[in-house]
């Protein structure tokens, strides 16, 4: 017989098979607000100018195709760390930082994951936030890590369970991992709020546990970067040596070019140099190096003071576009006479909307309205624009009311 009759056919991914079903229908009415990518108010992809401008400045230097060094483009790496941890920052300026690049934010955490799990002399749990992006659960099982969780979102208020989160965390056993989202949870959209994040670095510190940051908005978020790079910073700043996941995918618009970076946060220079010589071991064997277009983008840009400044307007008005979006689907569903509380909309930051509908209601909205969206009721800002945003708000409130 054949060598695979043993495959399954697995289940389409929940995130991309609605863009599967959304392309299949015909209304001209239809909207997709499944997939994580921005969208510019005509519901276009919106490729940012400074990487326009970033791309004719590379092209121009006629630069080889010489391979990379195994941690990637240094320029882009030094770059990407100060980006998160701010150009005073002390773990900089002692070169106590590793920071290599890596495939996106996808390919960082999993680097990361590996890293774990060759490495973590702690137990091989990995405490996700409940709910997560769904992708950190196979990255960090198919590093050979265990899944946990802890109390996050809070259904009845469509916001952060705090007291939940931290009856949870309290119980995490000593030298755990622990996942935090940096800013623009996804899939919630709920973010902790500065004094909320004082209190789960205490308990965390208390507790002893390794954390993960994950940054995949830093800037899309508040539209602003130091603001949306807060909490790493705090961390930091508060003593705890963290792991971090970035990507450039939404704040750079550079989806398809896969940029990202990992960095380890150690106690000496001396041990970030082990460290990089592991993370370098562990890397060569999986792609050997990254590829190096969209890392070359991403570091012009943030070392090119006038595509630097560019860059800054832009992302801030992709999070602008992004917030007048969630104060019209608040002030429309009110128009249309819904009396239920959707303050959450405009609470709530980020790429996302966690709107509360139950998995009827998200059905109905599909079926009656054209309207994809993820099961578990969280709908991509992105896709709604000034056009179709009324549509929306007929539509949520007709299958709520
Ligand atoms: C929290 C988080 N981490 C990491 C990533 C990794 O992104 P990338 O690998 O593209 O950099 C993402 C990208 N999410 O994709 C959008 C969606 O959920 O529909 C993410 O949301």
């Amino acid at each position: 017989g054949s060598w695979w009759g043993g495959v399954q056919m697995g289940p389409p991914d929940p995130i991309l098979g609605v863009s599967e079903a959304f392309k299949k229908d015909s209304n001209p009415k239809k909207m997709n607000l499944g997939v994580g990518a921005y969208r510019d108010d005509q519901g276009k992809p919106f490729v940012l100018s400074c990487v326009r401008k970033a791309e004719a400045l590379i092209s121009a230097k006629q630069m080889d195709k010489e391979y990379l060094g195994i941690t990637g483009l240094a320029d882009f790496n030094k770059s990407c760390a100060k980006l998160a941890l701010g150009a005073d920052s002390e773990v900089l300026k002692s070169g106590r930082n590793i920071t290599v690049q890596t495939i996106s934010g996808t390919g960082s955490l999993r680097i990361g994951a590996n890293f774990l799990s060759r490495f973590h002399g702690g137990p091989r749990d990995v405490y996700l936030p409940k709910p997560s992006w769904g992708n950190h659960t196979p990255i960090f099982k198919d590093a050979g890590m265990t899944l946990k969780a802890y109390r996050y979102y809070d259904p009845a208020t469509c916001g952060f369970d705090h007291s939940g989160a931290l009856e949870d965390i309290s119980k995490i056993p000593e030298q755990s991992v622990i996942m935090l989202h940096a800013c623009a949870h996804n899939p919630t959209g709920v973010d902790p709020r500065p004094e909320q994040w004082k209190e789960i670095s205490d308990l965390v510190k208390k507790r002893n546990l390794l954390v993960f940051f994950d940054m995949a908005y830093q800037g899309f978020a508040s539209g602003d970067i130091d603001k949306d790079a807060w909490a790493v910073r705090y961390f930091i700043e508060q003593g705890h040596n963290i792991v971090l996941s970035q990507s450039f995918a939404k704040n750079m618009g550079l989806y398809g070019e896969r940029v990202g970076g990992f960095t380890v946060v150690c106690n000496d220079a001396e041990e970030a140099k082990r460290v990089e010589s592991q993370l370098k071991i562990l890397i060569r064997p999986i792609y050997s190096n990254p590829p190096m277009n969209g890392a070359r983008i991403a570091s012009t840009i943030l070392n090119t003071p006038e595509l630097y400044s560019v860059w800054l307007g832009e992302v801030h008005g992709m999070a602008n576009r992004i917030i007048k979006m969630r104060e019209q689907l608040e002030a429309g569903l009110k128009k249309e006479g819904s009396t239920r509380d959707w303050q959450h909309v405009i609470d709530q930051i980020g790429m996302f909307c966690f709107t509360g509908l139950k998995p009827e209601q998200v059905e109905r909205l599909t079926k009656e309205f054209s309207v994809y969206m993820t099961k578990d009721g969280r709908i991509s800002m992105a896709g709604v624009t000034s056009g179709n945003v009324g549509y929306l708000a007929a539509g949520i409130h007709a299958v709520t009311k």
